[in-house]
């Protein structure tokens, strides 16, 4: 879609177009660094899903934490069509998703990443807003969505078949790093990791499809922001982006840009994994960037553990997801913003 569809943006997004003077820049000298210099290969580590080698696989999360998945299995018709299809639905009228997806338990939300579990977003004030509008999709809610709309109802089978794929490559590549764990682990004798396959459950896999909008005016592409920098809560977190640049990682205290290749995977751990690997893996903190010439599509899957399942290590205190997850959500109602993992930190003994 390259006309931006203003009556499919929400009302206070439709601002972001004629900030601060009502001049939108010609598109021939906008002041756009973002990503017209862009095919620089980004230095992200590459894992190849059909051969996963546990050195490389615990290197790239130790040291990174992010890595780029490729030969996923995933096919490629099913990544145009999903592509296309969130595309399609972004592009409904502001008032048309709200409605469609009103009443559960596929939830339309907008300007805020924070949901409550049952998808309703979590209000932070407007000083506080993510341009970013979303679909949250539990998958194993999916079969509880009814449609007459046709398009919707094949969006929705869509939905399907790709939560089938990232179930399956969630669980692969988790098993794999427990794998690559336990052979660092006997290399360097730690007991202490308690790290056990069943801590993920299938069942609270979620998709995410969101759209950021084009910032028209590039005065405002510096102030105003796709997703705040941030880590996820989840074990893995798994994305497919459209090729349009917007995605950024703190990496030795600098902003990278994660550069958008067709076909592969983005896949960057979470929270939950720092925790069971007591630290040895990391969590990557994250940001989206708007783009001055195009809206930016993506589609993240998030797998969590077990709600009741304890994670214990040697550096937090043992808590479930639950307690996380409740903590988060007091945190931003209270705070406007996410502590996360320092919350349940031990204190760290006197050398
Ligand atoms: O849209 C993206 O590329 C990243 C989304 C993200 O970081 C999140 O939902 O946690
Ligand atoms: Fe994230």
């Amino acid at each position: 879609m390259s006309e931006t569809n203003l009556a499919s943006y929400p009302p206070l997004f439709r601002t972001i177009m004629d900030e601060p003077t009502g001049r939108v820049c010609p598109e021939d000298d906008r002041a756009d660094t973002e990503d017209r210099s862009m095919p620089e290969p980004d230095p992200l580590p590459e894992i190849d899903a059909e051969f996963l080698v546990p050195q490389k696989l615990g290197e790239a999360c130790r040291e990174w934490g992010i890595f780029r998945l490729v030969n996923h299995g995933i096919p490629k018709q099913l990544l145009r069509d999903v592509e296309e299809h969130a595309e399609r639905m972004f592009d409904m009228q502001f008032e048309s998703k709200k409605a469609l997806f009103g009443g559960g338990p596929l939830s339309y939300f907008w300007g805020t990443p924070a949901l409550t579990p049952s998808g309703v977003a979590l209000p932070r004030g407007h000083q506080n807003i993510d341009w970013v509008e979303g679909l949250n999709v539990p998958l194993s809610q999916l079969s509880n969505f009814h449609t007459q709309d046709p398009f919707v109802s094949s969006f929705r089978k869509l939905m399907e078949e790709w939560g089938r794929h990232l179930t399956r490559l969630g669980g692969t590549l988790f098993e794999a790093m427990l794998n690559s764990l336990k052979l660092e682990a006997q290399v360097h004798r730690h007991h202490h990791l308690h790290y056990q396959k069943n801590y993920i459950d299938e069942s609270t896999g979620i998709v995410r499809v969101y759209r950021y909008p084009r910032c028209l005016a590039a005065e405002a592409a510096d102030r105003v922001k796709g997703l705040d920098a941030h880590t996820d809560s989840s074990v893995l977190s798994i994305l497919y982006q459209n090729q349009v640049a917007g995605l950024q990682i703190l990496k030795d205290d600098k902003w990278l840009q994660v550069n958008s290749t067709a076909d592969s995977l983005i896949v960057n751990l979470g929270d939950m994994m720092q925790a069971m690997s007591d630290d040895e893996y990391r969590s990557v903190r994250h940001r989206v960037k708007l783009n001055l010439r195009k809206e930016r599509i993506s589609i993240c899957y998030f797998v969590f553990p077990k709600e009741q399942c304890l994670i214990r290590s040697s550096s937090y205190k043992p808590f479930t997801y639950k307690d996380f997850r409740d903590q988060v959500q007091n945190d931003v109602a209270t705070l406007g913003t996410k502590v996360g993992l320092p919350r349940f930190k031990l204190p760290q003994p006197p050398l």
